[in-house]
């Protein structure tokens, strides 16, 4: 099913893609392949276990950017339904003990009679944008700088927070679920026209995106910035893979969907051609797919980066048999991992430049997980808050500048002084960091999947 690299057939479609992924030495055909056959089948199996399933998060936190947060979800499917404490294992229910039981969920949150897809005109605020965004972000940041523990972080994590819970990732899958319309575009808007450097993203007055690409404005902006661009980009693209590939849909057009008391869900090929092909995005859709390989090496890296710690640890469930296997599994994965021919570099980040373009580029990622808190849709929310926090532990294994040792040779990286003492991850960071890298790996091999279909 999948070719090697030396036999990727005559690239006809879209999403063929061809050479290297940006700003790195890897082909995408490597990453494909290494990822296709190698990555994503091991990392399916162990999201599966008790230590990776459960995933423990606040979705209940107000927007900190706008008050008037639209709930447009506009399917039963969007809501998350959280654990109970018998459900959990051992060592996790210990963590509840003394929480305050969970509240019922919010009827703003349950639209189970509304139609699918909710198709609001938004058009016309497309180009708005909440500039109470600015003063209220530099409150928060003070806060955060305040805060001594979160110095190195990249994200917000809320686990500790009093309204935490902990959710089951496999009940509460990342699928189609008609979030849409202005909520939605405002917090791509958000993230690209406030939270990034210099985005391609266009508003209403610049005519197209053809206009913009003649600009080539991402190719005048350093590197860092195109980095920052590429990993939330990559992160968009993932989403609206997914969203494409577990849309719901009807028996009769599905063959290839999964039949459950929720519906029937599987891939659309239509969705994901309206979203990705050049004619519905102005020829943006590959690089945005491209992104895509890139957020992924960026987190394959990281993975690397950080296996020296995570072969210490015991991913402790309480059950001694699962907890060895999962132990076992990851050091395989970890393995696996390593041994990917060709790295992201990242010791070329931050280099001779001014240390505040490191803070900047920290802070406002920590502002990206901080906008998951406006996402009006609470799968949606889960999903993006997950996937953020991921990409932001992986971004503080990179930056945080506690694996100086590690050195490239030969191509292979070589860490001298695996662990430094004053290196620490939560449960919850290395939770989101496996289940981020498992879902850019699952839109990679969903790719292949429409590929072929294209074909
Ligand atoms: C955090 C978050 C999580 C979400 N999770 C889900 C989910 O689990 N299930 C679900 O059904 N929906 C989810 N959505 C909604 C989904 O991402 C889309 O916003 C929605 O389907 C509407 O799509 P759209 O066609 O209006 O374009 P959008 O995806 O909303 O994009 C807005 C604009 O951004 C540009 N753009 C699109 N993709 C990229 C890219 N990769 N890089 C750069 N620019 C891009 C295009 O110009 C596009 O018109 C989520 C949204 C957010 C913000």
């Amino acid at each position: 099913f999948f070719q090697s690299p030396d036999k990727v057939a005559e690239k006809q479609c879209f999403c063929e893609l061809k050479g290297n992924v940006d700003d790195c030495s890897c082909s995408v055909d490597t990453v494909d392949y290494y990822n296709n056959v190698k990555i994503f089948p091991r990392l399916k199996s162990l999201l599966q276990s008790n230590y990776f399933r459960f995933f423990k998060v606040n979705l209940h936190n107000d927007c900190p950017f706008w008050k008037d947060v639209d709930f447009e979800c506009a399917m039963k499917f969007c809501h998350v339904e959280s654990c109970e404490e018998k459900d959990l294992p051992v060592e996790l229910q210990d963590d509840i003990d003394d929480k305050p039981k969970k509240e019922a969920p919010k009827d703003k949150y349950l639209k189970e009679n509304q139609v699918l897809g909710c198709k609001e005109d938004y058009n016309k605020e497309l180009d708005l944008v909440n500039k109470s965004i600015s003063e209220k972000q530099h409150e928060e940041l003070q806060k955060w700088s305040e805060h001594d523990e979160a110095q190195d972080s990249f994200c917000v994590l809320d686990d500790h927070q009093e309204k935490a819970e902990y959710v089951d990732l496999l009940l509460n899958p990342e699928r189609f679920t008609g979030y849409q319309g202005r909520s939605a575009n405002r917090i791509w808007q958000t993230i690209y026209k406030e939270n990034c450097f210099k985005s391609p993203k266009v508003s209403k007055e610049q005519s197209s995106y053809k206009q913009l690409m003649k600009t080539k404005v991402l190719d005048e902006t350093c590197l860092e910035e195109r980095v920052f661009y590429r990993m939330v980009s990559g992160l968009h693209a993932s989403i609206n893979v997914h969203l494409a590939a577990n849309f719901l849909q009807s028996e009769k057009d599905s063959p290839l969907g999964m039949v459950s008391k929720n519906g029937l869900w599987g891939p659309n090929l239509k969705e994901f051609v309206a979203r990705f092909s050049p004619e519905t995005t102005y020829g943006e859709g590959e690089k945005w797919l491209r992104n895509l390989y890139f957020a992924y090496l960026v987190e394959l890296r990281a993975i690397a980066k950080v296996a020296p710690y995570l072969r210490n640890e015991e991913f402790f469930t309480g059950i001694e048999k699962s907890d060895k296997e999962v132990r076992l599994a990851v050091n395989d994965i970890l393995n696996v991992i390593e041994a990917f021919p060709s790295h992201f570099d990242e010791s070329i980040m931050f280099n001779g430049v001014n240390i505040n373009l490191k803070n900047e580029f920290r802070e406002k990622f920590l502002n990206i997980s901080r906008i998951m808190d406006c996402v009006g849709c609470d799968k949606c929310r889960l999903w993006g808050k997950l996937q953020t926090q991921g990409m932001g532990t992986a971004l503080k294994i990179l930056f945080s500048g506690k694996f100086e040792h590690n050195t490239l040779e030969n191509n292979i990286y070589v860490t001298d002084h695996p662990i430094r003492d004053d290196f620490k991850m939560r449960r919850s960071e290395i939770v989101a960091l496996f289940n981020a890298f498992g879902r850019l790996s699952s839109s990679i091999y969903y790719l292949e999947l429409f590929r072929n279909q294209l074909r």
